[in-house]
């Protein structure tokens, strides 16, 4: 041993030598990105303003914006929940980070209407689309003609038939967890993570696929989450690394590994039901005829299927099973509302018959909390998009003052639409920051008036499979149970609200941190 290390201390010189040119090459690489960020924000400060500028050393959305984060925004870095932190400070928009973005995040929606138009010269760019075409180009990722294609594909799956079935595969799963959590005979059930329930709700999603094989591995419901929560992380990480025993790098590979085989057995399943003459119209069925459909001038190749496939599993789930949560929170802490909204599940279904979907437009009030919880933490936090030609917005002045000017906005300038402020802006809302599902009664299920799905062509097409599964659980859960927060000592509500619902995650989606709930069984009067 003495031998080794001698000899260890011997060459240690040499290998200093040897690093030299590999430290000297580093610090050059290091100095000259410093100063091209040098450039860029000079050039951020001296370019033509439309908008208040706010510029930083780090951009948010970069690695080093995320891996420098401290524990809250700060004047050099944003950190990528810059938006969330200042949402509060609702001005028309938010300021700037990069030289090729415009000035800054803009939250009006007069303009996101524009941009979503049929002829909008905005797409998504492909740099930010890179974690959803991994798997194959799919609706989600896709512009102009390609976009056409997959939504006259899948487009047609989301009609009366699809909500039905969500309406009842949500009350079977509902049924199917009280049982298996053992809550019935219980009064009280503490629920330490909330999440963990709303995820199982929300793997509707999944359960519309035809049952899965049961083969010991990593659950597919577990694998979706370490995908969904990684999906930024692997996109930047070199694929070498993955090479190396580094457990998290590990987990995600096994994670993605399990989903893929998931994903293809689904197909492999789907395949022969079709070929055995199943006339199911659900979106799986209907992408895997197209697949099959080799006349077709819109058939999905095989990558686009199983992109397909990821995508509505990646925004179906993790969005709703977020907000399910964010909802409940809500509930938890308004309790009149809570009283208001269980006397209108109470004059609709009843106490005892299953609620129906003929049910779904008389819940106006159980649609309104969800709705509120969406617009207070909207999953879809920010959409970007970049100018594929010379173009110019109309954008209105500041709230109070009249009219509006013409933005410039030359090819290639990316625009982010920052939903957060859209939520929070006091041009569209009257306090908003007061959870106050009231603002949405009597709201017509697919008005333009809620925008958290966003507006316009390229509006999310799960809205409404979102709202009737988000109506029918709501009408369940709380017809049954109370819904409690679980306070530290000495906490008030207020305390518990900005303890709980202001710890958001901001990654491919908005969420709130795991928090626990009380159910406490309803006295049958
Ligand atoms: C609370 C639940 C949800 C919220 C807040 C939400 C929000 C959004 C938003 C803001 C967009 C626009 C994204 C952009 O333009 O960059 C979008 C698009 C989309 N969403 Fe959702 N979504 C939810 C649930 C769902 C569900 C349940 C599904 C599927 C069953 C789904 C499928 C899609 C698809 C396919 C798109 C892309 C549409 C297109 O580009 O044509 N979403 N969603």
């Amino acid at each position: 041993m003495a031998f080794h290390i001698s000899s260890l201390l011997e060459t240690f010189p040499r290998l200093q030598d040897g690093l030299k040119p590999a430290v000297i090459a580093l610090a050059t690489l290091l100095g000259l990105t410093a100063l091209r960020r040098v450039f860029s924000l000079v050039k951020v400060v001296r370019s033509p303003s439309y908008f208040p500028k706010l510029w930083t050393p780090l951009q948010p959305f970069t690695v080093p914006g995320v891996l420098f984060k401290t524990a809250s925004t700060s004047s050099w870095n944003h950190g990528r929940d810059w938006h969330w932190v200042r949402r509060y400070q609702s001005t028309d928009r938010l300021p700037a980070h990069e030289s090729k973005n415009i000035d800054g995040p803009i939250s009006i929606l007069d303009v996101k209407l524009r941009m979503g138009s049929q002829r909008s010269s905005f797409f998504k760019p492909e740099e930010t689309m890179e974690p959803f075409t991994y798997w194959g180009m799919n609706l989600i990722s896709s512009n102009g003609a390609m976009w056409r294609k997959h939504r006259r594909v899948v487009g047609p799956a989301f009609g009366p038939e699809l909500y039905k079935l969500v309406w009842r595969k949500t009350l079977e799963i509902y049924r199917d967890m009280i049982e298996v959590e053992g809550w019935k005979d219980k009064d009280v059930v503490d629920i330490p993570v909330i999440q963990k329930v709303t995820f199982k709700i929300a793997f509707l999603i999944v359960r519309l696929l035809p049952p899965q094989a049961a083969d010991g591995g990593m659950p597919v419901q577990e694998a979706l989450r370490v995908v969904a929560d990684t999906i930024v992380l692997f996109t930047a990480v070199p694929k070498w690394l993955y090479y190396l025993p580094i457990p998290k790098l590990r987990e995600i590979q096994l994670a993605r590994e399990r989903l893929r085989v998931f994903m293809q057995e689904q197909v492999v399943q789907r395949r022969a039901l079709v070929a055995a003459g199943d006339t199911r119209a659900d979106v799986f069925t209907i992408m895997v005829k197209s697949n099959q459909d080799e006349s077709s001038k819109y058939q999905l190749d095989d990558d686009e299927l199983i992109g397909n496939i990821f995508a509505f599993l990646f925004a179906g789930h993790e969005t709703t099973a977020n907000t399910f949560a964010v909802t409940l929170g809500y509930m938890a802490i308004n309790e009149e509302i809570q009283n208001e909204v269980v006397e209108q599940i109470m004059s609709v279904v009843g106490p005892d018959r299953d609620p129906e979907y003929d049910d779904y437009p008389k819940l106006d009030k159980v649609l309104a909390i969800f709705y509120e919880a969406t617009r207070m933490v909207p999953a879809g936090h920010v959409l970007i998009r970049q100018a594929m030609e010379d173009t110019v917005l109309n954008v209105p002045n500041p709230v109070g003052e009249e009219g509006s000017k013409m933005v410039p906005i030359p090819k290639g300038t990316e625009v982010i639409l920052d939903m957060v402020g859209v939520q929070y802006n006091p041009r569209y809302f009257e306090d908003p920051e007061t959870y106050k599902p009231s603002r949405w009664y009597g709201l017509p299920p697919d008005s333009e008036r809620f925008t958290a799905f966003s507006v316009g062509g390229r509006a999310c097409l799960g809205r409404k499979f979102a709202t009737v599964e988000a109506t029918c659980f709501l009408t369940l859960i709380l017809r049954e149970w109370q819904v409690l927060p679980v306070f530290r000592s000495g906490e008030t509500k207020e305390a518990w609200s900005a303890r709980v619902m202001n710890d958001t995650r901001a990654l491919m989606t908005l969420s709130v941190a795991e928090f626990p709930l009380r159910l406490v069984r309803r006295k049958r009067v």
